[in-house]
């Protein structure tokens, strides 16, 4: 028999170390959200240091617990049916602005549970807490493209798999201004965060990064759990010898053909960087290709090719997701690329952002206030529309061909993509 939505109990809590009462907790939340995404059981180490990660991102679990009695031999009821997980990152919103960022994860919802309308209850739940405390936006990384758009979610930056060919084709037209040496990947641990920090400061759509990505990028954490010894890395210096990008990598062994080498991070704070960087990867003897899952989709590399067509896409997809919580604070942390004034018909379905908005972008300060009173307006848009939108990835004009968006204004959806252009193409090297 069905359970109705009553019959679950939704808990919020934090993780908590072995030896803190709320342990067992946050120990069988870790398991469901394993089982969830169709993972081999974890040990009991390899928790301790996901509930390590947790505290050190301030990571807030959320579990719906049946209130009955489970079935004999079926998990207890201290297992939770359904999982859901939000930290706070700050989100570059282009010109050197940034937004602390509400960041959504770990959803699961047990199989022999679902289209009971958790994920509803848990997601209405958790963005009316993150707008209730401030918090102006919020994100996520989808596993389906047909499931957030519904909560007010839009596609705001994208990704690609790449595979390049390293072999005699490959010859990149750029000068090196640095150098890039080998280093033991340990060290890493160390310096991950600063390169990245660099990186993050110079790209619209990065979100700083949680501890797990240090500890991946070093190999202190394999697939496997275990330490990776396979994981190499190299460093890149600037002029003056300052660490200011790395790559980690993993050759694919000798079974692999054509023999590749497969990028797990590659981190650059600079042009240069990112483009030597590459010119190491292209010299790796015994390699004939490097394959990289996490490749930007507006990428330097194949235009500083000779032969651009060394590079093939293998997978060209949505990355991060956007959800505007609140219009005037969204909308007025970011620097705008034209000087104009748009009357904005917003529709969101959970209420948050919904309204008539005139985004003011024309004087030294952005004013975003609801319009006043007889003011008609030019564009109409959901509010997973402005989140596609707001860091410049996605045309208002691609959205109105769509028929996604209306313009009541010819050339409205035109001035927005002025308006809403970042200095940079956005991207997003953050999952979570
Ligand atoms: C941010 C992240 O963590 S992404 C990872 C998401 N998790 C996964 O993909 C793991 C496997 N899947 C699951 O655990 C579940 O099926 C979930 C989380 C996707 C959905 O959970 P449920 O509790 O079944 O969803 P719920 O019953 O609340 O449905 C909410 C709405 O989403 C819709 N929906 C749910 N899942 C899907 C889907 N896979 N595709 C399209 N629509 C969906 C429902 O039809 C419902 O629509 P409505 O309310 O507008 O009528």
């Amino acid at each position: 028999m069905a359970d109705p939505i009553e019959n679950y109990v939704i808990e919020r809590f934090h993780s908590a170390p072995r030896d803190e009462p709320g342990y067992p907790r946050a120990r069988d939340w870790i398991r469901a959200v394993g089982h969830g995404f169709h993972e081999e059981q974890r040990g009991d180490e390899f928790i301790d240091r996901i509930i390590a990660m947790h505290l050190a991102d301030g990571r807030e679990l959320t579990g719906a617990y049946l209130a009955g009695i489970t079935p004999p031999h079926a998990l207890d009821a201290a297992h939770p049916v359904a999982t859901f997980g939000s930290f706070e990152k700050e989100l570059n919103i282009g010109f050197g602005r940034q937004l602390r960022t509400h960041l959504i994860t770990s959803v699961t919802v047990r199989g022999t549970h679902r289209r009971k309308g958790l994920l509803r209850r848990m997601m209405e739940e958790d963005l009316a807490t993150a707008k209730a405390a401030g918090t102006a936006m919020a994100a996520l990384t989808a596993s389906e493209a047909s499931i957030y758009g519904r909560f007010g979610f839009g596609v705001a930056t994208f990704e690609r798999s790449i595979k390049v060919d390293t072999g005699p084709k490959f010859r990149l037209r750029h000068e090196p201004v640095g150098s890039v040496e080998v280093a033991d990947p340990e060290v890493l641990l160390d310096l991950a965060p600063a390169v990245f920090e660099q990186a993050h400061h110079s790209t619209p759509g990065s979100i700083v990064r949680q501890e797990s990505y240090r500890q991946r990028a070093s190999g202190e954490l394999g697939r496997d759990d275990q330490k990776d010894g396979a994981v190499k890395c190299a460093l890149h210096y600037d002029a003056n010898g300052t660490v200011d990008g790395y790559v980690s990598y993993k050759f694919a062994g000798w079974d692999s053909k054509p023999y590749t080498v497969d990028v797990l991070d590659l981190v650059a704070g600079t042009d240069a960087a990112y483009l030597e960087l590459w010119q190491f990867l292209g010299s790796i003897d015994l390699v004939e290709q490097v394959s990289w899952q996490d490749a930007p989709v507006n990428d330097p590399l194949a235009w500083a090719l000779s032969d651009p067509r060394c590079v093939t896409d293998t997978d060209n997809r949505d990355m991060l997701w956007l959800r505007v919580l609140d219009i005037a604070g969204a909308l007025s942390a970011r620097s705008y690329a034209a000087k104009d004034r748009l009357v904005l018909d917003v529709a969101d379905g959970l209420g948050h952002a919904d309204g008539r908005w005139v985004l003011d972008a024309s004087g030294s300060n952005v004013v975003v206030l609801p319009a006043p009173e007889g003011a008609a307006a030019e564009l109409s848009l959901d509010v997973a529309d402005l989140g596609s939108i707001y860091l410049g990835a996605v045309s208002p004009l691609t959205l109105l061909a769509a028929g996604r968006i209306r313009e009541h204004v010819p050339g409205a959806a035109f001035r927005a993509q002025q308006l809403f252009a970042v200095e940079r193409p956005a991207h997003c090297a953050t999952h979570f």
